[in-house]
């Protein structure tokens, strides 16, 4: 392989990764994401000790050590146009040697734990409970624009794509899977499991519609009434699908994890989201620390 060019591989002056601003040793083999960087030290706080305080744009990174187990927290900010940036970066700090800028022959990998918010569109999955996407589905485009084959959802994707039959829309979605051995750390009986919609966006992309109309007027009732093995779409957010497939493609491991702070069905929001946030965080760590 050749050696990636100034253009490609984009390093600051201080040979850290262009967005992220970190340097290898800067992250673990843990990294917990979230989309709020405020939510980072939300993460952080219960370390007992943080090394690394880095940040730039909204990717706000801290690294330290919880039980004597090394953990990463970082902000993505919203959305998988991010997600492209940070699991692109974060696989290159520890699988791309910057010196030679090639490839490096022996791989690290890396487990990803989101800890998100997320919109339930089934009545009976309620505000702050906690939900687990076994599988995502991306109506966000992403996957489209890698050789992405081995880490797709094939069947999936053909039946979701066939049940919606949005392709007159131009909306064809893509499917990818948690990662299984990753997702059974997290089990438990405070965790409810479903299918989960990435968007590109929080409003149409949603169905949501404050002064535009929806093209698609039974967007959420269309998407909550498709089964997939026993599972449901059970949640709209705005990166898993991405960080699943970008994980699978680099050969890590990810699992997402998101408080449900909006039930759609019964238009309700949550009014104790912080808390909710906070249980999960810890319930996360506990998981992390004991594995
Ligand atoms: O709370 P986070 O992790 O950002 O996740 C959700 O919240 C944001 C929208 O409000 C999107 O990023 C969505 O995925
Ligand atoms: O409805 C919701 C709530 C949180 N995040 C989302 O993306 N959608």
């Amino acid at each position: 392989m050749s050696a990636l060019g100034n253009s490609e591989l984009i390093l600051n002056p201080d040979g850290s990764i262009y967005h992220l601003n970190l340097l290898p040793k800067d992250i673990a083999p843990t990294i917990i994401t979230v989309g709020d960087p405020n939510r980072v030290a939300m993460v952080s706080k219960y370390f007992d000790s943080i090394d690394v305080e880095k940040g730039k744009r909204e990717f706000l990174t801290h690294t330290g050590f919880l039980k004597g187990k090394k953990i990463t927290v970082i902000s993505t900010g919203i959305g998988t146009d991010n997600i492209d940036i940070v699991f692109n970066e974060l696989d290159a700090l520890v699988n791309i040697d910057f010196a030679t800028r090639k490839e490096k022959n022996n791989k690290t990998r890396l487990d990803f734990i989101r800890i998100g918010t997320s919109g339930s569109i089934q009545a009976e999955i309620p505000v702050d409970s906690f939900l687990l996407s076994r599988k995502a589905i991306g109506f966000d485009g992403l996957m489209h624009f890698y050789k992405a084959g081995q880490a797709r959802n094939k069947d999936l994707e053909q039946q979701i794509n066939q049940f919606l039959g949005w392709k007159e829309h131009d909306i064809i979605a893509y499917a990818v899977d948690s990662d299984k051995d990753l997702s059974d750390i997290f089990n438990s009986n405070h965790i409810r499991f479903g299918i989960t919609s990435t968007n590109s966006g929080f409003y149409g992309p949603q169905g949501r519609s404050l002064r535009l109309s929806p093209k698609i007027t039974d967007f959420n009732t269309k998407l909550a009434s498709f089964s997939y093995q026993d599972l449901n779409i059970t949640n709209h957010e705005m990166e898993t699908a991405g960080m699943y497939g970008l994980a699978k493609l680099h050969g890590h491991r990810a699992v997402s994890l998101n408080v449900i702070l909006a039930n759609r069905a019964n238009g309700e929001f949550s009014n104790n989201g912080n808390k909710a946030v906070d249980d999960l965080i810890k319930y996360t760590l506990e998981k992390i620390v004991s594995r």
